[in-house]
């Protein structure tokens, strides 16, 4: 798409103020045709405040939202949810019980029944429900239930769907499915996606981009390759995994530490520096007599640790050592089993290529 082309969504400046407190403060994003956007951020950030003031439930004190380049809220003007041409979906997406699955599908649809029953077909096909237009919400599972929940939001054609933790009701099993036939069928229709959620895994998964949000602000937006490698903070970094801290002190654009000297520039001589590393970036090697593996430029120096706790996750270990130079803890992700036992030495290293670099 030109970079000229009018964004389906733009919000602009959007403050919302509950008493004294700015539970969204000046946020501004913008939501492409056919693009999935992710408000992610901890519970009480104000994800859902953001959204609600887009869908219309919400006033805001201040800012602007277009639609299509068409104002639906600024200062003078505040368009009912029904005229903005969003469409909406929550947790708690309550299909209505005494109608059948075809008629809430329909329920948002106007004008000539054979058009209206042609798009309840089309959509109950999409999300692989075709045959289940005479029953009852009742007689549906959960997960059946979510999808007509789905068909029925999108029925009208929504401009810009808006939905709030949609699968965060379902059981785990069914969820990742569910997302990805939601996504599939989102594509297809190509409305621009507002999702907002407290899962990382769910944010990755799902998005197009990534909106960071955090205290009524977003600290980051961007691909969830750039969000999750490149994060603007500690905070952004430990919001997706945890995290080891290496702690320094910059001196001439370097601050060494027990596993080499790495590059700070930007950072003040004097500066606290955090070195930050995700667990499964520091690599593992065994001692051999009280020695570690060669240096590399890609690791740079080995470090010594003791382990103090082994657990086995599944698809990885999570292995926790005490570091000898500074009794500090680490702990390292190694894919499959590897559970040494409780005190074995053992070598740390990192990799160099995915440290980030924060000032403390
Ligand atoms: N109508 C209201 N009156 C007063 N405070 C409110 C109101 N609505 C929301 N808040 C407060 O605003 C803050 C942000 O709420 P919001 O629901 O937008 O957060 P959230 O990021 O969606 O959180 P969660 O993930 O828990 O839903 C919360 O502290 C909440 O208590």
């Amino acid at each position: 798409m030109p970079q000229t082309a009018t964004p389906r969504l733009q919000a602009s400046n959007l403050t919302r103020k509950f008493g004294p407190r700015a539970v969204v403060s000046d946020l501004s994003l913008t939501v492409a045709a056919g693009q999935v956007t992710c408000l992610l951020g901890p519970s009480g950030c104000g994800k859902s405040t953001t959204l609600r003031m887009i869908a219309g439930v919400e006033t805001p004190d201040s800012g602007t939202i277009q639609i299509d380049g068409q104002i639906v809220c600024d200062a003078t003007r505040h368009l009912p949810p029904e005229a903005r041409g969003v469409g909406m979906m929550f947790q708690d997406f309550a299909l209505f019980p005494h109608l059948t699955i075809a008629k809430n599908v329909a329920f948002g649809l106007h004008g000539d029944s054979a058009k209206k029953a042609a798009r309840v077909r089309e959509l109950l096909e999409r999300v692989n429900l075709s045959g289940f237009d005479r029953k009852y919400p009742h007689e549906l599972s959960g997960g059946e239930q979510q999808r007509v929940a789905l068909a029925r939001a999108l029925a009208p054609r929504p401009r810009v769907m808006l939905m709030d933790e949609p699968f965060s009701g379902l059981d785990n099993r069914l969820r990742d499915g569910i997302r990805d036939t939601t996504l599939e069928v989102l594509k297809e229709e190509g409305a621009a996606v507002l999702l907002v959620t407290h899962e990382p895994e769910e944010a990755l998964r799902m998005a197009d981009e990534i909106a960071l949000m955090r205290d009524g602000k977003i600290v980051q937006q961007g691909s969830p390759y750039n969000i999750y490698n490149a994060p603007a903070d500690r905070e952004a970094a430990a919001f997706f995994s945890d995290i080891n801290v290496i702690k320094g002190v910059s001196k001439g654009a370097l601050t060494d530490t027990p596993f080499g000297a790495f590059l700070t520039p930007g950072h003040a001589d004097g500066g606290l520096v955090d070195i930050v590393i995700r667990p499964q970036h520091l690599k593992i090697d065994f001692d051999r007599a009280g020695r570690g593996p060669n240096p590399t430029s890609l690791e740079g120096t080995p470090a010594r640790g003791v382990v103090s706790r082994a657990r086995f996750l599944g698809h990885e270990s999570l292995v926790d050592f005490t570091m000898e130079f500074d009794g500090s803890k680490l702990t390292a992700a190694v894919p499959g089993v590897f559970l040494p036992k409780i005190g074995t030495p053992l070598w740390l290293m990192i990799r160099r290529d995915r440290c980030f670099v924060f000032k403390a």
